[in-house]
């Protein structure tokens, strides 16, 4: 294979291990998260090469278990993080603080008060959206490293909701943006203005290409106005392949465009991927509990919900899903409606999907799980939390009791 082939390889889903997922499932139980630590590290790998010269950064938010944070900073790696509880998951895997950008939106108090308490000794970026947030990061007297969160007005994603480099809420609008850092550099002293950032969105897929690229070029247009920055981040976003003969993202094409619409400056790039290093790593297995024919369609449920993967119910997302069994070859092939176990119309996983004739104790692997899956489950409808192993079988994350429910609560 040449070697632009394998920097666009993505892991499908049928390259799953199905025997070893069985094995997993039957000692674990379902539903069940896998995590493959090494496939993180070929991910953070082919980031690296495709961005040689960039600060590659891991946007957390996309999975923050430790054996993820691990593999990503041993890949050498820096850390994005949205929230004090990111900056402290990210100190505690061992990412240095010099590596670690804390990217605050709207953020509460609580969090501005851990970051800037840990900044004094730790040197972290902290980046902040809007001018009130500039004031209220002064008044608790913070005199670290400084970025500007700037609003582009160039959005993408993979779904509206998604989208976040045209919405308001996210970043100081572009056209106000040099005359802040200006002010900053005058009027807080304290600080050091390193960088500017900026996010398109999350899921970019090949025909979003020209919306990144205008992104980078604003950012570029901008950095050389400023002027005297060490970073331009340009945020994350590298979508990944749902579907089986989705074509990958091809990425030495992404970062060759992203060079180009820089420009030339002295800032060095920066990107911060989340969903890209960890999507593929990560698969979810469920058991068939229920195959039940309606006069529109076979129902199967399943033992995981919308609260153990959101995406579906959420953003209609499109996940893989393959019969694990051994005989499934030999049977007919129907249409099927994967639904959850949740009190809510909405926990479907998918809606016509062709699946082998399911039985009841089937298991199911669902793909590209890696990514905002265990990350946004929940324990709605007091629905426990899944487990998580690696592929070795290690456990990552204990499947939570029904008394972890109530473990937070004052009089039980
Ligand atoms: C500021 C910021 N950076 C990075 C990311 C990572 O996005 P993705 O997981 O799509 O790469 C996000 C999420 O969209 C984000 O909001
Ligand atoms: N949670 C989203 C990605 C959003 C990232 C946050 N800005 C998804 O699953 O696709």
């Amino acid at each position: 294979m040449s070697s632009k082939a394998k920097a666009n390889r993505v892991r499908r889903l049928a390259e799953w291990d199905g025997q070893q997922l069985r094995g997993l499932a039957r000692k674990h139980g379902t539903p069940l998260y896998v995590l493959d630590p090494d496939r993180v590290r070929e991910n953070a790998a082919r980031l690296r090469d495709a961005f040689p010269n960039a600060d590659v950064s891991y946007a957390l938010k996309a999975n923050t278990t430790r054996t993820v944070l691990e593999a990503i900073e041993t890949s050498g790696l820096g850390a994005e993080c949205a929230s004090a509880g990111e900056v402290q998951r990210a100190l505690a895997a061992g990412f240095p603080a010099e590596r670690i950008r804390y990217t605050a939106v709207n953020p509460p108090d609580r969090d501005l008060e851990y970051v800037i308490s840990r900044s004094q000794t730790d040197d972290f970026v902290l980046t902040i959206g809007a001018t009130d947030t500039l004031d209220r990061v002064l008044e608790r007297g913070y005199s670290g490293r400084l970025c500007v969160r700037v609003n582009p007005g160039v959005g993408a994603g993979h779904h509206a909701k998604v989208t976040t480099g045209d919405a308001p809420q996210f970043g100081v609008p572009y056209d106000r943006a040099a005359d802040v850092c200006t002010s900053i550099r005058k009027e807080a002293t304290g600080v050091d203005l390193v960088g500017i950032h900026a996010h398109a969105g999350s899921g970019i897929s090949g025909d979003d290409l020209a919306s990144h690229r205008e992104l980078v070029r604003r950012m570029g247009v901008l950095g050389r106005e400023i002027g005297a920055l060490d970073f331009i981040a340009v945020g994350g976003g590298f979508g990944v392949p749902y579907y089986p003969d989705e074509p990958p993202l091809a990425l030495d094409s992404v970062a060759a465009a992203t060079r180009k619409a820089y420009g030339d400056c002295d800032a060095q790039l920066a990107i911060e991927p989340g969903r890209y290093l960890v999507a593929d790593a990560g698969v979810l297995v469920t058991t068939v509990t229920t195959v039940k024919p309606t006069a529109e369609t076979t129902v199967v449920g399943v033992d995981a919900g919308m609260t153990t993967l959101l995406r579906p119910a959420l953003y209609d997302a499109h996940h893989e899903i393959r019969t694990l069994t051994p005989d499934r070859d030999g049977r007919e092939a129907m249409s099927c409606r994967i639904v959850g176990p949740i009190c809510e119309t909405s926990d479907v996983f998918a809606r016509d999907r062709s699946l082998p004739a399911p039985v009841r104790s089937d298991q199911l692997v669902v793909g590209n799980a890696g990514a905002y899956g265990y990350e946004m489950s929940s324990q709605y409808n007091s629905r426990p939390r899944p487990a998580v192993v690696t592929v070795s079988g290690e456990t990552v994350s204990r499947r939570e009791t029904l008394s972890d429910l109530t473990r937070l609560e004052q009089n039980n």
